[in-house]
C-alpha cells in the first residue's frame, strides 16, 4: 500500500503533525515494460540485475544537506549535528535490532550531507531519535536543514562554482540545485557573482522563489521562459554586449524512471514514450545552454533518468552538433568516495509502439540512435549512478567544458532564421506550457552547413506580461526616501545605492525597497521588456504607516546582514547599533517586549536610551575571537523587541541556549503580540505571502514533466 505522491518525511515533521486524510492507492513495484527495456540495454551486467532491480523497489533512505549562505554557520551546524546528536544515535537498538546512526555522504565536502536509515516507531519512541528529530525539525523550519535526495546534490558540486561566476538554473524549479548554486556563490562576503534562475512553469518557478529565498542572495534574479528559447540578456548600454555565463546547470525535465524509489508513480505510469518525446526538447534545452556558455565555462547535463534516449544520445547529439568546441570533462578523479559507472556507448532505440528499431527505419530521429562514434565522441565520460551502488536514486550527469568559441555559434553573433525541420519529435507537457515571449529569430545561430541543425523549438506568440507581476524599477541614488533611510539608519557613502529598487509601475517607493547586486543593475534594467524577471533582489526597508514623524521604514531581517556591512561608525554619529551578551539575547527569546525597567543589563539599557524610537542593530557578543551575531531589533518607548521571526527564535534557543521546546510553535512569553503592542510596529510583512506553497524538493525532481 503506498499513499500517493508522497513520501516518508517522518523525521522532518513536527511530532504532532497529521497527514491528510485520504489518497490511498494501491500501486505494485512491478512494471513488465520498464523490467523488458531497461534489461535489454544492459544497463548493468546481466548478473548484477537482480541486485539492482531488488533496490529499486526499496524506500529511499532520507538524505538531508546543512544549507546557507554562510558556511562558517552551516560548519557550526554540522558541530552541533556531530557533537551533539550523533554519538547519543548510537548503539541503540529496537526489538532486537540494531538502529543505524545517521551517516555522512563520504562524497559530500565537509560532511555537510547525511542520510538516515530509521522507521517511524524507531523515531517516536526512542528518545534520542525524537531529540534528533526535534533538531532536523527546528533546522528545516529555519532553512539550515533540506532535504534533498544524495544524487541530486551532485550536478551543483561538479559545476565548481566561485563567487565571481555568473551561473544559469535553466531548468531551475523548486531549487534543491539552485540553493546549492547560490551557496558556492556566497563562499565569501559580498561576492560579484550572479545567479540567474530559470524555469518555463510559472507556479513552479515561484516554488522556487520560496525555497531560495531564505538564502536571503541579493545576487538571485528569477525568470520563467523556455530554456529551448532562453533569451540573451543585454549588460551594455551600448554595441553588442550579452551576458554569457561562467556555469551551466541543464538540469532537464526528464522521464524521471530513476526516482522510483520514492516515487512508486514511476512503476504504475512508466512507459516508453516518456522518454521518446522528451529527447528533443532535452538536445534543445543542452543546446542553447550551449550557446549561452563562455568559452572556457563549463555545463552539467543532468536527468534523473536511466534512459539513454534521454542520457547519452542527448551528450553525443550535443557533441555532434559542438564538433571540437566542446568536450565531456572525465571526472573520475572528482567527488572522490562516490560509486559511479561509465556512459553508455551502445544501446537499443524502442518505438512508441513497443518495437524495437533500427536507424535506417522511418519516423525515429537519427539521434536517438547509437552511431558509432560515441567512444571517440566522449561518451563514456557521462557518469551513471544506480540504486543499489550506495543506496541511492538512480541519476545520470555530464561535465561539458567550452573549449573554443564558434564564431558561428555565440549568442552575440550575426543570427539568422533557421530552416523548418521536418522531423521533429512531439515535444512534452512542459514545452506546451512553456512562454516563449522571445523572438526565436534572434536566438538561433548560424551554423555551418557541416554542422547538424538542432530541430527548432516552435516559436509561440508573445504572451503579455503576467498582470501579477510587477515591474523592477530602480529608484534614483537622490531619492528624498532613501537620503531620509540613509541618515536614519547612519549608512556609510559605500552602499552601492543605485541598486535600490522598488516593484510597481509608478517607480515610487510605496511599499518595500529592494537591494540587488550591483552586478545585477543592467541584466534588469536593459532586459525588462525582453526577459520576464519574476524575483530579483532582497528587502531591506518596509513602510509601516505608523511609524511616520519616526522613520516609516522599517529594517528587514533578509537586509539585515548588507546593511550592516555598510553602517558608518563615525565618532559622534547616534549609529543605530546596540551590543550585549548571550544572556540579554536569552531574555529577548523568551520574552517578546521586556520593559526598559526589567533589562537586568544596564549598560545595555543605556544603549537603548540614547537612541530614539525606531528600529536597531543588535549585536551579540558570542564570545571572544567571534564575531558578534546581528539581529533587527525594536526599540520602543518604553521596551524593545527581537524582531525574529518565532522559527528563528526557537531555532536560537535550541541550538545557543539547548532549549528544548515544542518546534516551530514559538517560546516567548506572549506578553502582548507585535501587533496588539501600542509600542512597536506590527511584525507582519508586507508583501504578500509566497505565491505557491512549499513542496519537498524531492517531489520536484519527480516526474512531473513525464
Ligand atoms: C528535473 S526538474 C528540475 C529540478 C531542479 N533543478 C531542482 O534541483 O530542484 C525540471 C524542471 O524543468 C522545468 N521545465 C520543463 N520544461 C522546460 C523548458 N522547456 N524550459 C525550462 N524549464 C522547463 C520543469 O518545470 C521542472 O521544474
Amino acid at each position: 500500500m503506498g499513499r500517493r505522491g508522497r513520501n516518508d518525511n517522518s523525521l522532518f515533521q513536527h511530532p504532532r503533525s497529521r497527514d491528510q486524510p485520504g489518497g490511498w492507492v494501491e500501486i505494485q513495484k512491478q512494471n513488465a515494460a520498464f523490467e523488458e527495456y531497461y534489461k535489454a540495454q544492459d544497463i548493468v551486467p546481466e548478473s548484477e540485475w537482480e541486485t539492482f532491480f531488488d533496490k529499486c523497489k526499496q524506500t529511499l533512505p532520507v538524505t538531508f544537506r546543512i544549507t546557507g549562505t554562510s558556511h562558517h554557520d552551516a560548519l557550526q551546524i554540522r558541530d552541533t549535528l556531530v557533537n551533539e546528536y550523533v554519538p547519543f544515535l548510537k548503539n541503540i537498538t529496537w526489538e532486537g535490532e540494531e538502529v543505524e546512526p545517521p551517516t555522512k555522504l563520504p562524497w559530500y565536502p565537509d560532511g555537510l550531507a547525511w542520510q538516515i536509515r530509521v522507521g517511524k516507531t524507531v523515531i517516536r519512541k526512542s528518545k534520542p531519535f525524537a531529540r534528533f528529530q526535534r533538531f532536523l525539525v527546528v533546522e528545516t523550519d529555519v532553512g539550515n536543514i533540506s532535504r534533498q535526495e544524495a544524487v541530486s546534490m551532485i550536478p551543483p558540486l561538479l559545476l565548481d562554482v566561485q563567487p565571481h561566476h555568473a551561473v544559469i538554473d535553466l531548468c531551475a524549479a523548486p531549487g534543491s540545485k539552485t540553493a546549492q548554486l547560490i551557496e558556492a556563490v556566497h563562499a565569501v562576503a559580498d561576492p560579484t557573482g550572479i545567479v540567474v534562475a530559470n524555469d518555463s512553469d510559472h507556479k513552479r518557478s515561484h516554488m522556487l522563489i520560496h525555497q531560495v529565498k531564505r538564502l536571503n542572495s541579493p545576487n538571485l534574479v528569477v525568470t520563467n521562459h523556455d530554456a529551448q528559447l532562453f533569451p540573451r540578456i543585454r549588460i551594455a548600454d551600448e554595441g553588442e554586449s550579452y551576458l554569457r555565463y561562467d556555469r551551466v546547470l541543464c538540469d532537464v525535465p526528464c522521464s524521471g524512471d530513476g526516482t522510483m524509489r520514492k516515487n512508486i508513480n514511476v512503476w504504475r505510469d512508466w512507459s516508453i514514450h516518456n522518454g521518446l518525446s522528451l529527447h528533443q526538447t532535452q538536445i534543445n534545452i543542452l543546446n542553447r545552454g550551449l550557446h549561452l556558455l563562455k568559452p572556457g565555462g563549463k555545463l552539467v547535463y543532468s536527468t534523473c533518468s536511466l534512459n539513454p534516449i534521454e542520457n547519452e544520445a542527448v551528450v553525443a547529439q550535443a557533441i555532434r552538433m559542438w564538433r571540437g568546441k566542446v568536450r565531456v570533462v572525465d571526472c573520475a578523479e572528482l567527488l572522490p568516495g562516490l560509486v559511479r559507472r561509465k556512459g553508455m556507448t551502445s544501446w537499443k532505440v524502442m518505438g512508441k509502439d513497443k518495437q524495437w528499431k533500427d536507424a535506417t527505419e522511418d519516423g525515429m530521429p537519427a539521434s536517438c540512435f547509437a552511431q558509432g562514434d560515441e567512444v571517440e565522441l566522449g561518451v563514456e565520460n557521462c557518469m551513471r549512478v544506480y540504486p543499489h551502488d550506495q543506496d541511492t536514486g538512480g541519476f545520470f550527469i555530464t561535465l561539458f567544458e567550452k573549449v573554443a568559441e564558434a564564431a558561428d555559434t555565440a549568442p552575440a553573433g550575426p543570427l539568422k532564421r533557421k530552416a523548418k525541420a521536418d522531423n521533429v519529435l512531439e515535444q512534452n507537457g512542459s514545452d506546451k506550457r512553456a512562454k516563449a515571449e522571445s523572438d526565436a529569430s534572434e536566438l538561433e545561430p548560424i551554423h555551418s552547413e557541416a554542422d547538424p541543425q538542432p530541430l527548432a523549438p516552435k516559436k509561440k506568440e508573445r504572451l503579455p506580461r503576467d498582470a501579477n507581476e510587477e515591474p523592477f524599477k530602480f529608484l534614483s541614488a537622490d531619492h528624498p526616501t532613501i537620503e531620509n533611510c540613509w541618515k536614519f539608519y547612519s549608512i556609510a557613502d559605500d552602499f552601492p545605492r543605485t541598486s535600490l529598487l522598488v516593484r510597481n509601475a509608478t517607480g515610487e517607493p510605496v511599499r518595500t525597497i529592494y537591494y540587488v547586486h550591483p552586478q545585477l543593475h543592467p541584466v534588469i534594467s536593459l532586459n525588462d521588456t525582453k526577459v520576464k524577471f519574476i524575483h530579483a533582489g532582497i528587502k531591506l526597508f518596509a513602510y509601516q504607516k505608523t511609524l511616520e514623524g519616526i522613520c516609516p521604514w522599517r529594517v528587514q531581517s533578509e537586509g539585515m546582514a548588507v546593511l550592516y556591512r555598510h553602517i558608518a561608525r563615525k565618532a559622534g554619529d547616534a549609529v543605530r547599533v546596540v551590543r550585549c551578551g548571550l544572556d540579554t539575547l536569552e531574555t529577548l527569546c523568551h520574552v517578546t517586549f521586556p520593559k526598559f525597567n526589567e533589562l537586568k543589563d544596564k549598560e545595555f539599557l543605556n544603549q537603548l536610551l540614547a537612541l530614539t524610537e525606531g528600529c536597531v542593530f543588535l549585536e551579540v557578543d558570542v564570545g571572544e575571537g567571534d564575531k558578534p551575531i546581528v539581529f533587527p531589533m525594536w526599540r520602543g518607548r518604553g521596551s524593545v523587541n527581537l524582531m525574529l521571526p518565532k522559527q528563528d527564535t526557537a531555532e536560537l534557543l535550541l541550538r545557543v541556549f539547548k532549549i528544548e521546546n515544542v518546534p516551530g510553535n514559538g517560546n516567548k512569553q506572549e506578553h502582548a503580540t507585535p501587533a496588539e503592542s501600542t509600542d512597536a510596529p506590527a511584525e507582519t510583512e508586507s508583501e504578500a505571502p509566497p505565491t505557491a506553497e512549499q513542496t519537498e524538493t524531492d517531489v520536484a525532481e519527480s516526474i512531473e514533466t513525464a
